[in-house]
């Protein structure tokens, strides 16, 4: 599959590694907004051999529909920033590219955007593409539907200099029927990302909680994310709908049971 990425900051560096080790996908290019290393290739970047060409470009450069019909992909990355979408949105639509945004916090009118765009295209929106913190959030809704008596604290932890709160904890607190004010935070150090759900029962506690240890680990999720939208009509997914289908255990009894 090949597939192109719109920013090279923190997390587009990493991503972009994860994508060149793979087979599953062919790096074409990514778009930064600055002209910082234009023209260079993301392999002779990170010093690894390749044969995927990997071009990194400026947005400054070529029109989106310039890119996609120039250097064709299937599908376009996002890890830029909210401002990200209006660069590429209609131009992948108008070329079938399917969309999948990683930009943590949209503001309403751009998520709108983006849902409009999924009428015309595949389109999938994750504000964290680990498939661990996607299990998570569909646990964390079975146990909330198990136990909702009990007492819910969503606490989350990211590097000094991130600004917002984290999506994936206002994601998290919403689909628990939480206001998104009484999530806790942490800022300390280089933390790359780690979100805990408490459920405080009368005589214990259930801790959920994942940490991601390397920016690597959204490429991981990028990954699963491409995989599993091969073939999908167009529309808007999340990874919980791509994670569902996981959910039917196959074979027979639980084993545990069986002692
Ligand atoms: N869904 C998920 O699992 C995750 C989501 N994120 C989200 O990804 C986003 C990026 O995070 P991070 O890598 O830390 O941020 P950085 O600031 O480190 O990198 C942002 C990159 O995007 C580029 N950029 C910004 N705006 C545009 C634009 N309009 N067009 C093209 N390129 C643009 C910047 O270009 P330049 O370098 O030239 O300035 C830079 O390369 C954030 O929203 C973050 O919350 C992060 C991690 C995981
Ligand atoms: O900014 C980041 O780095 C991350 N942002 C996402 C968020 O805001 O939820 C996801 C991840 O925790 C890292």
């Amino acid at each position: 599959m090949n597939v192109g990425i719109i920013g090279f900051g923190k997390t587009g560096k990493a991503v972009a590694s994860v994508l060149l080790e793979s087979k599953k996908t062919k790096l074409q290019w990514v778009v930064r907004r600055s002209r910082l290393l234009e023209h260079r290739s993301v392999p002779e970047f990170l010093g690894v051999e390749s044969a995927e060409p990997g071009c990194i470009h400026s947005k400054e450069e070529f029109s989106a529909d310039e890119l996609f019909s120039r250097f064709p992909v299937d599908a376009v990355i996002d890890f830029s920033s909210e401002s990200g979408l209006e660069y590429y949105g209609d131009a992948a639509a108008d070329h079938g590219v399917t969309i999948v945004s990683a930009i943590s916090n949209y503001q309403k009118t751009t998520l709108r955007r983006l849902h409009k765009l999924s009428k015309r295209t595949v389109v999938m929106h994750s504000p964290n593409i680990t498939v661990g913190i996607n299990f998570l959030l569909i646990a964390a809704k079975i146990l909330k539907t198990i136990a909702p008596y009990t007492d819910i604290e969503v606490i989350e932890e990211h590097f000094k200099m991130k600004k917002e709160v984290s999506g994936t904890a206002k994601i998290i607190a919403r689909t628990l029927g939480m206001e998104v004010e009484s999530i806790k935070s942490v800022r300390a150090g280089g933390i790359i990302g780690v979100h805990e759900i408490l459920f405080g029962f009368p005589y214990q506690t259930v801790r959920l909680k994942h940490e991601s240890i390397t920016r690597e680990a959204f490429g991981n999720g990028i990954l699963f994310a491409v995989e599993n939208l091969k073939g999908k009509p167009k529309g808007f997914y999340s990874m919980e709908d791509l994670l569902l289908p996981y959910f039917k255990l196959q074979g027979s009894g639980s084993g545990w049971a069986e002692g």
